[in-house]
This record gives C-alpha cells, sequence and structure tokens, in this order.
C-alpha cells in the first residue's frame, strides 16, 4: 500500500525544504555564482571537471550514443534531436562525477537518476520543456512510484560550442552558452515546492561544431527505477 499522496504539482512542504538546503549549500560555495534572474534559482560553476575528464565523458557518449528519446515515449524527430547515452554508474569516471555533482548540491546520491549524456551535432536541439513532471502527463503516476517530482537539474558542459546551442530559458528572457567544464545547476520548482514555469528551457540548435553535455535530474524521494 503506498502512502504518497499524489501532490506533484503542487505545493509541497519536503520539496520547498529540498530546496532551502540546496540553495543554501550553493549560496556558501564561493565558486558557484547565482545567475541574477528573479523568477528561478539557477546557479553555474566554471571549470568543475578538467579538460581531461571531459574528453573522458565525451569518448563514452560517443562509444554509447544512441537516438534520443522523450517522456511520452516516441523517439520524436522533431523535438529532441539530439543522441542519448545513458552512462554506466560503474564506469569509475561516471562515478566520480557523479559523487562531485551530489557533493556541490548536497542531494543524497539515492535521489539522483543515471548521469545521461547528450551528443548535438550541427542542427541539432532540444526543443523547449519542462524537466519536472506535468501531473497531468501519462507517465506520472509511475514517476510518482518511481521517487516523485523531478526538482533540481545538474548539467555540465563536456564541450565549446562554436556557435549555437546556448541553454535558452525564454520565461527568463536569458541563455547560457556551452563552456566546457561548466556546471549548471537550477531548482524546477518554486520556493514552495511547486513547479516553477519558468524553469522552463531549451538546447538551441547546433550551428557550428558538437555540443556534449552530462545531465543529472534529482528526485524528491529516492529514485526506484
Ligand atoms: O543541452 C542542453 O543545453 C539542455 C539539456 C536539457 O534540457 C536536458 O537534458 O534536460
Ligand atoms: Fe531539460
Amino acid at each position: 500500500m503506498s502512502e504518497i499522496i499524489d501532490d506533484g504539482g503542487v505545493a509541497s512542504a519536503a520539496r520547498a525544504a529540498m530546496g532551502d538546503a540546496v540553495r543554501a549549500r550553493l549560496d556558501r560555495n564561493p565558486m558557484v555564482h547565482r545567475i541574477d534572474t528573479p523568477h528561478l534559482e539557477i546557479y553555474g560553476r566554471q571549470d568543475f571537471l578538467s579538460a581531461e575528464e571531459c574528453a573522458g565523458l565525451r569518448a563514452i557518449i560517443d562509444a554509447g550514443a544512441q537516438p534520443s528519446t522523450l517522456f511520452s515515449g516516441s523517439a520524436n524527430a522533431e523535438y529532441r534531436t539530439s543522441h542519448s547515452c545513458h552512462l554506466s554508474p560503474w564506469e569509475p569516471l561516471v562515478e566520480t562525477v557523479t559523487q562531485r555533482i551530489c557533493a556541490i548540491t548536497g542531494i543524497a546520491p539515492e535521489k539522483g537518476e543515471t548521469l545521461q549524456g547528450q551528443r548535438y551535432t550541427q542542427g541539432q536541439e532540444y526543443r523547449v520543456h519542462c524537466d519536472f513532471f506535468p501531473v497531468t502527463a501519462s507517465y506520472w503516476p509511475r514517476m510518482l512510484q518511481s521517487g516523485g517530482q523531478r526538482c533540481w537539474t545538474a548539467m555540465i558542459y563536456l564541450s565549446a560550442v562554436e556557435e549555437g546551442g546556448e541553454t535558452q530559458f525564454p520565461k527568463c528572457e536569458f541563455m547560457v552558452p556551452p563552456v566546457e567544464g561548466m556546471i549548471l545547476i537550477w531548482n524546477n520548482l518554486d520556493r514552495d515546492g511547486a513547479p516553477n514555469d519558468y524553469s522552463l528551457h531549451a538546447a538551441r540548435p547546433v550551428a557550428r561544431g558538437t555540443k556534449y553535455v552530462v545531465t543529472k535530474w534529482f528526485r524528491e524521494r529516492k529514485w526506484s527505477p
């Protein structure tokens, strides 16, 4: 019998407390900078990974890349045109990077989904979407059982891109150009723990070059796929 209330679309004291803890930790890290935007909690830290670590992850992604799929099920050719790769948590480099992401955010490792790699070649993009789960989505009941709402996203750029490939937050009217080794961390929820529409974002099409990222999504509870 499940004790979990189906509350992923509204304010929640537990999700708000998780936000408070992560914000407090990031705010006191002198290497981390908050991006100055009023409606979204988003932070960056340069040189989170070394050039060697980025190259190592790019090679792993190249070896395992498959056409990206969407949560809605289909491999939608229009919407998310990149290639993705679920990175083995047993790979030593993946394990190290995962531990470091958990350390900088202070989020319990058990809440983190497996690190996912993505590669965008020229013309590829990921159109505007939310990382939190809409509770009206057909997959929400499954997500509720597998750890609940997606709260924080941590994404690391593994390459610079000659042109394009920015991560755009259209409702906040800014975008972040890829910088190799930089981590971007944002809260997909508001201060009350409800989904925040200002967190909507897109990966702008790559105009020249190849973009590589790894993304880690954190759930509100233990992730149990
Ligand atoms: O590649 C990017 O800049 C964004 C990726 C993204 O939105 C995601 O993986 O959820
Ligand atoms: Fe996303």
